[in-house]
């Protein structure tokens, strides 16, 4: 049996992290009794190289289109060394970001052609979807104190609201584009408001994949 392929989205502040170690405790709790393993991965990120440069692109300005190409060069790697080997021993991914996010920060965000982004897509995965992906939506204004009042902000988070607001509208409009993988969740809510939703879908998906 496939594993299954569980992605992450939204602006800065939504409420990702938070999040996902629920979701993967809960999955790793039922899929025991079948001996698969839930692993947890992170875009830009995953690999040794893509760790080194999730640092330079977290750290240092370049061209946007610079910026694309090295999003969509970790995510190759990603995938060759820790995605699809994982989802064909059975197990279930988890990824904090993927290709969503190059869609909705370097197109929405920084206004880089959907179809040049739509072309990298094709090039580096053009069989490979998430299953499901869950869309942490929130008001600006509700992301940006909740980042204020926790960390360092790096060269994203440091974005004006603008930027935020174009990222966050081509979160939404993709989630339109693809209503049968996303699953927005309304994160203003509390934090177990959120996972009860968040257990009725993992069950429904823990089904299918039986
Ligand atoms: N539903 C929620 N209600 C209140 N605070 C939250 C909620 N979800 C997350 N937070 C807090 O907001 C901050 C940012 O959350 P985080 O999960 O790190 O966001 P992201 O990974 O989306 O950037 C953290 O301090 C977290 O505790
Ligand atoms: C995967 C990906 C991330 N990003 C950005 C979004 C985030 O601001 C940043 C990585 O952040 P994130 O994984 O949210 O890290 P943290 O939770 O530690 O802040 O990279 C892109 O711009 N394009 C992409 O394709």
């Amino acid at each position: 049996m496939r594993g299954k392929f569980i992605s992450f989205e939204g602006i800065d502040g939504a409420g990702k992290s938070t999040h996902i170690r629920y979701v993967a405790d809960y999955l790793q709790q039922r899929l025991q009794a079948y001996d698969h393993q839930v692993i947890c991965s992170r875009e830009p990120g995953g690999t040794p190289l893509g760790e080194q440069l999730r640092d330079i692109l977290l750290k240092q300005s370049m061209h946007l289109e610079t910026e694309a190409l090295l999003m969509f060069a970790v995510r190759r790697e990603h995938i060759a060394q820790v995605i699809q080997p994982a989802l064909e021993r059975g197990d279930w991914v988890i990824s904090d970001r993927f290709t969503d996010a190059s869609f909705a920060y370097q197109g929405g965000g920084r206004h880089l052609s959907l179809d040049k982004l739509n072309q990298l897509e094709q090039w580096v995965h053009p069989d490979l979807q998430p299953d499901i992906t869950f869309l942490f939506d929130v008001p600006l204004e509700v992301a940006r104190a909740r980042l204020d009042a926790t960390r360092e902000l790096d060269k994203f988070e440091q974005e004006k609201a603008q930027f935020f607001a174009d990222t966050r509208n081509e979160y939404l409009r993709r989630a339109a584009q693809f209503p049968q993988r996303f699953r927005i969740i309304d994160s203003t809510r509390s934090i177990p408001e959120i996972q009860q939703e968040l257990a009725v879908i993992l069950d429904l998906l823990l089904q299918q994949a039986e």
